[in-house]
């Protein structure tokens, strides 16, 4: 099982990821978001030019597609994960240049299949995050499109058909280990490429607790 850290703002914490194991880094070009790469000293050219086994994702909310364009160049992406409300043409025009990972929210009673129809001809892999909650103040919070710490009800993938690569995502902390692993039982694991991790390892927003990263992982990947 691969593992993915999002929220990455750190040039010393990013280099040190493949050490510990992690085999996706995710930067946040989303300006509100608290992990914004804008908000950090962590320059474009120096990340595009560390040279890191690791796959580089920049993480987009309804971007245009010049402005995804422009972060590939700067920091060297080799994948592109789209967060928002992007649709099947937006996801086409943009995986036409990279890999395409379209992440969905799920609330408690949206349909998975149902929801991600429209997006397997247009998209390289699948994200499955937890939604934003249902009262209207809470859907006008942009700091809740992801990096929330909050789980959905993972229970609702078993037994489901995704036949795309998927990363499991939404609140999952160092204690999860062994319901990721339970999870992983289940047949739809079978299309599992990767854990996603991020606002419960961090000691403030943007800034991880590698120790508590490299523990999960080791865990995670061990017997
Ligand atoms: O992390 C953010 O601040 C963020 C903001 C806006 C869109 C996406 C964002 N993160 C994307 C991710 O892939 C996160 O890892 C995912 O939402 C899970 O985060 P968490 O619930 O903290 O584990």
């Amino acid at each position: 099982m691969k593992v993915k850290v999002c929220g990455i703002t750190q040039m010393d914490q990013l280099t040190q990821l493949p050490e510990l194991g992690v085999n996706y880094a995710g930067f946040i070009f989303y300006a509100p978001s608290p992990r914004f790469v804008g908000r950090f000293s962590l320059s474009g050219p120096v990340v595009k030019k560390a040279k890191l086994p690791l796959y580089k994702v920049g993480v987009f909310v309804d971007a245009t597609y010049e402005q995804v364009m422009r972060r590939i160049e700067e920091f060297g992406l080799d994948m592109v994960q789209l967060h928002g409300h992007e649709t099947p043409y937006e996801c086409q025009k943009i995986a036409a240049h990279i890999d395409v990972i379209k992440a969905f929210r799920f609330s408690e009673n949206d349909h998975v299949q149902w929801t991600i129809k429209d997006f397997y001809a247009d998209t390289d892999a699948f994200l499955f995050d937890t939604g934003v909650p249902a009262t209207k103040k809470e859907r006008e919070d942009k700091t809740l499109y992801g990096g929330t710490g909050r789980k959905f009800n993972w229970n609702r993938l078993k037994g489901l058909e995704i036949r795309k690569p998927f990363f499991l995502s939404g609140g999952i902390e160092p204690t999860d280990v062994p319901t990721v692993k339970e999870f992983m039982k289940d047949s739809v694991a079978n299309d599992m490429m990767a854990v996603d991790i991020n606002s419960r390892f961090e000691t403030s927003p943007g800034v991880k607790d590698l120790a508590k990263v490299a523990t999960f992982i080791k865990e995670l990947k061990g017997a």
